[in-house]
């Protein structure tokens, strides 16, 4: 996936300025940077939730026009978000399950009476289900209501429900925030996981620099809505932009 030149503005606030970078295939690109630096607002550029301004985003080698975000998902963008979005009186299960909806293609009235083809993809989206919940170790959850689990565990639900539905890309908004230590690093282990095991591309977002150093392929720094560096964590841990900017040095 390619962005170039995005710029977006909300009335007078210009919440990104003219930012440019790629996502390889198979890569864990993470986007960091202070509070308000713009990094939400570049993920809902990529899924869909918001259009640019300016600029153009390229994914597998064609422009992408202006797309509802179930639209974008339909393509392979997945995504978490910031504060939990589940169906917190739904089991686990279903709401891994709710992951899948953009895979299930027989009708409405198929699948209400249950015959064909609609009974053929329930099976099959059960075994992929079964396979996420397996791999992210919450099989002894499955059935519990996802409003009564602490909040690494929620986290990881959503985890499940994004991965269920097979993504080419997956966007992960601060997946670590809120958490305490011992669940940061399953999370990291998790994210890892999922990478080497399915080959999904991996876009996070993230406040704290320390957590997605070990984690990433490449980095973008933002802050006030530029780009002030993007490279290798090492390079990007040695560039003086961004180290002035963590410290909070005057612009
Ligand atoms: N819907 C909106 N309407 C108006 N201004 C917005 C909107 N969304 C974001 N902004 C502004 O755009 C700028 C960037 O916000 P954004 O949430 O993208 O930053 P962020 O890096 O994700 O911050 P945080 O780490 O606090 O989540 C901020 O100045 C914010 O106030």
């Amino acid at each position: 996936m390619e962005l170039k030149n995005i710029t977006l503005k909300f009335g007078g606030v210009t919440a990104i300025s003219d930012i440019s970078f790629d996502i390889h295939e198979g890569e864990i690109r993470a986007i960091i940077g202070p509070n308000g630096a713009g990094k939400s607002s570049m993920l809902n550029i990529i899924s869909g939730f918001y259009t640019p301004t300016i600029g153009e985003l390229w994914y597998k080698g064609a422009k992408r026009p202006p797309m509802r975000p179930y639209e974008v998902a339909r393509m392979g963008v997945a995504r978490t978000f910031q504060n939990i979005a589940l169906f917190e009186g739904m089991t686990v299960l279903d709401n891994v399950m709710t992951g899948r909806l953009t895979h299930m293609n027989a009708g409405i009235a198929a699948q209400a009476l249950w015959f064909g083809k609609a009974r053929n993809e329930e099976m099959e989206n059960r075994e992929k289900v079964e396979r996420v919940i397996d791999f992210l170790e919450i099989q002894s959850i499955r059935k519990t209501p996802v409003g009564r689990l602490p909040y690494g565990l929620k986290k990881r639900v959503e985890l499940a429900r994004a991965l269920a539905a097979e993504p080419s890309i997956l966007l992960l908004d601060e997946p670590m925030a809120g958490m305490n230590v011992e669940e940061k690093e399953d999370m990291s282990r998790f994210i890892l996981d999922v990478n080497d095991e399915f080959g999904t591309t991996i876009c996070l977002i993230e406040h704290d620099m320390g957590v997605v150093m070990d984690l990433s392929d490449r980095v973008v720094v933002m802050d006030y809505g530029k780009k002030i560096g993007d490279g290798t964590p090492d390079e990007v841990r040695n560039n003086q932009d961004v180290i002035d900017a963590y410290l909070g040095v005057a612009h």
